[in-house]
């Protein structure tokens, strides 16, 4: 096993905002060419319950970090009592190529949560137009009919960007997500270029993978429908969505994938054969609760992940087929957006969630990302509007308001 020696304050150097710049993507070896200090120390870092301050970063792949010795990294504050202690938290792009950061923390009270502002003064761009986003849903749905490469399933995402007046707190955005109890609520500083760091803010409800000594679980979602004010009618389109062959095909692709990473890892498995109805606060999803008992308890939760990262929950199937399209339909860098997040200890244990739901906020400007699962029967004006639902809570957390 290589011993880490990676320890490298806040080393990403090529990431940019995304926006309509090219799409970069990081792909600097950490030892072969180390990356200027981002000073991320003092900058605040929020994981559902876990609140603290940065005191240190470590940048590399998942892949590279899965086979280090991470002892020497991990605090050594079993004695302490809050939860954060003996523990690493970290956060990585959605492609696995590219460097993420494991993070120490010296823990800190929650701040009071403020209300948003009601009509935040800002413009707005969209990568790329609406129309753009549905015309390559149509493309890409064409393809899985045609049965081109195999391709079952594609995740395609739009962006929109809001440059703002006043300056945005991205602790507090996440404060407010945190109100929804179905979802995990993060704040996490990304090292870059500029002085200000960037902030992934955001609120999701996915479990990608968990890990406590040999028990696993992981809670893939995949087909969604927006949520309604009148109860009866919310009941009804939650009742459509879980009937729903479309959204049904959507889903067992992520199952199956799932299914088919964990097995040689696990002793036992289980997987339902129907999925569940699951809820955030805006959207409705389908859910499956996988969990399963793992042959070799110290099986490091990074190793899972390596290999589970990422499924076509947020990618597609045959997983580089749908890459290829992804690259080629989305006018934007998807960075750290559906990536993983979360945390790991000494003992190999962690909990990690699919980066959805969020923004990358720097100071005056917020960049949001949503996707949906296109299959063959996926229809444009659908996934415009699964997306734009998407975005709701994001928006409501930054205090804008206007119907899109
Ligand atoms: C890719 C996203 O959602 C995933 C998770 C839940 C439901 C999904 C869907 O119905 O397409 C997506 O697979 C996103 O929110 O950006």
């Amino acid at each position: 096993m290589q011993v880490l020696n990676i320890d490298i304050e806040g080393a990403q150097t090529a990431s940019s905002a995304g926006r309509s710049a090219p799409k970069t993507h990081p792909k600097t070896h950490p030892e072969t060419h180390p990356a200027p200090e981002a000073g991320l120390s003092g900058c605040a870092f929020l994981l559902g319950q876990d609140f603290g301050e940065i005191t240190k970063t470590y940048t590399a792949t998942l892949a590279q970090f899965a086979t280090c010795d991470l002892t020497q990294a991990i605090p050594d504050d079993g004695h302490e009592t809050a939860p954060q202690a003996g523990r690493l938290f970290g956060v990585f792009p959605f492609d696995r190529t590219d460097q993420g950061h494991l993070y120490r923390l010296s823990p800190k009270a929650t701040p009071a949560q403020v209300a948003a502002d009601e009509a935040v003064s800002h413009s707005l761009t969209r990568l790329p137009e609406t129309q753009g986003f549905g015309a390559s849903v149509d493309a890409v749905a064409q393809k899985i009919n045609a049965g081109d490469g195999g391709l079952k399933k594609v995740v395609l995402a739009r962006s929109l960007v809001y440059d703002t007046d006043a300056p945005i707190d991205p602790v507090q955005v996440a404060l407010r997500l945190s109100a929804d109890r179905h979802v995990t609520s993060y704040c996490v500083p990304l090292p870059g270029e500029s002085a200000a760091p960037r902030w992934l803010v955001g609120a999701t409800p996915e479990l990608l993978l968990s890990k406590q000594g040999a028990a696993i679980r992981s809670h893939p979602l995949a087909g969604s429908a927006r949520r309604q004010s009148d109860a009866s009618a919310d009941a009804a389109v939650g009742q459509a969505l879980l009937t729903s062959e479309k959204d049904n095909i959507e889903h067992r692709v992520v199952v199956e994938y799932i299914h088919d990473v964990l097995t040689p890892y696990c002793r036992s498995l289980k997987v339902p054969d129907q999925p569940q109805l699951d809820r955030t606060a805006t959207m409705w999803h389908l859910g499956t609760a996988i969990s399963g008992v793992l042959k070799e308890a110290d099986t490091p939760v990074l190793a899972l992940l390596r290999d589970l990262h990422p499924t076509p929950a947020v990618a597609g199937f045959p997983l580089a087929a749908a890459l290829a399209q992804i690259d080629a339909q989305e006018p934007f860098a998807r960075d750290f957006y559906a990536g993983t997040l979360g945390w790991l200890d000494g003992d190999n244990n962690g909990a990690w969630h699919v980066t959805l739901r969020c923004a990358v906020i720097a100071q005056h400007s917020a960049q949001l990302f949503a996707g949906a699962g296109i299959v063959g029967a996926s229809k444009a004006a659908d996934e415009i509007a699964e997306t734009r639902a998407k975005f709701g809570a994001m928006r409501l957390a930054l205090g804008i308001c206007e119907r899109l």
